[in-house]
């Protein structure tokens, strides 16, 4: 494995990281020598969309804070402004036959992968963080948001319906009245009204203050039991998993049913050329 410090990279306190990967490009891993924390940071300009490329190598990520023994994962974007702008919409707009399929099986193995992590998960939320960037952010164990961003899942407002393990995700967090009513009108949270809410734990000033006290989340963990820990975890998320695990070809034919509807893809054409528009003012 490189070893490779990266000082220049990392805040003034911390003492030394080990880089882990570099071959892959959408993605960095660096742990902690200290505290032994991996953060997984995303970078994929200029949004973060999540295409197949991205979602392949957050999946290589994680498997390998998994692997690696890693105390924690904080997950993080490289972007100062965006955390991630959810699913690449050019992947499901007009898309291709076999790459769809491909897309969409690798965003249900992140999902699998970060939800389902053996070990403690902290998002640090340094940007906007719609739709899909929210189920990466809901997924993990802790979230620490800068303020004057929004979250959250958006899905009804593009014409989209989330599915079922979206919805779980959701619910894993938010008391049920909130999640339903919030899927429903495709509600984006402000920072504050997600700290309120229950969506964000906590609001930082700095993504060094966000990923510090994303640390000190995991550091809650030091004294406990790994494996009760993680057995617990695993206990309280089993069902959501299963459900998925379970009907992962159906949920697979369901979204690519749903996506090559021509009102859909009506939709996601007016969408995007909005995005476009917007960009370009
Ligand atoms: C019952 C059956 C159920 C079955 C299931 C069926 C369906 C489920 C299917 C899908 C679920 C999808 C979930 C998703 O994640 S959809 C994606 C939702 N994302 C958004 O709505 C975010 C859109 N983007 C923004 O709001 C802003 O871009 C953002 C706030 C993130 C950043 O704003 P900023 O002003 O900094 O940047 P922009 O100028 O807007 O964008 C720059 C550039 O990037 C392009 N772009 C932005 N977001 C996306 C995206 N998600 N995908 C692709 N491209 C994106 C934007 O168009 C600009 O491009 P260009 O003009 O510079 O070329």
């Amino acid at each position: 494995m490189m070893r490779t410090k990266l000082l220049s990279l990392v805040p003034r306190a911390t003492v030394a990281c080990r880089h882990m990967s570099s071959a892959t490009k959408l993605t960095t891993v660096e742990v902690n020598d200290k505290t032994g924390i991996a953060t997984l940071t995303m970078n994929r300009p200029p949004v973060n969309g999540l295409n197949l490329e991205l979602l392949r190598d957050l999946q290589q990520s994680i498997e390998e804070i998994e692997g690696n023994k890693s105390c924690g994962l904080i997950l993080t974007s490289s972007n100062p402004t965006i955390f991630s702008a959810g699913l690449d919409i050019l992947e499901m707009y007009k898309p291709d036959k076999e790459r769809i399929r491909a897309f969409w099986t690798q965003l249900q193995d992140v999902w699998l992968a970060l939800y389902g992590s053996s070990v403690p998960t902290a998002a640090a939320i340094n940007g906007h963080s719609p739709a899909g960037g929210c189920l990466l952010a809901a997924s993990c164990e802790y979230r620490v948001m800068l303020p004057k961003f929004t979250i959250g899942l958006n899905e009804t407002q593009l014409g989209i319906v989330a599915p079922q393990w979206f919805m779980s995700t959701y619910l894993s967090i938010l008391p049920r009245r909130e999640a339903e009513r919030s899927l429903n009108q495709g509600r984006m949270f402000t920072t504050e009204e997600a700290l309120r809410v229950g969506l964000v734990d906590e609001i930082a000033s700095s993504k060094e203050e966000a990923l510090a006290k994303c640390a000190d989340f995991i550091a809650t963990f030091a004294k406990v039991n790994p494996l009760a820990r993680s057995l617990t975890k695993q206990q309280f998320r089993s069902a959501d998993l299963q459900q998925l695990e379970n009907e992962r070809v159906q949920d697979l034919e369901k979204f690519l049913f749903f996506i090559n509807q021509p009102a859909v893809q009506k939709g996601l054409g007016i969408y995007l050329e909005s995005l476009k528009k917007k960009s370009k003012n």
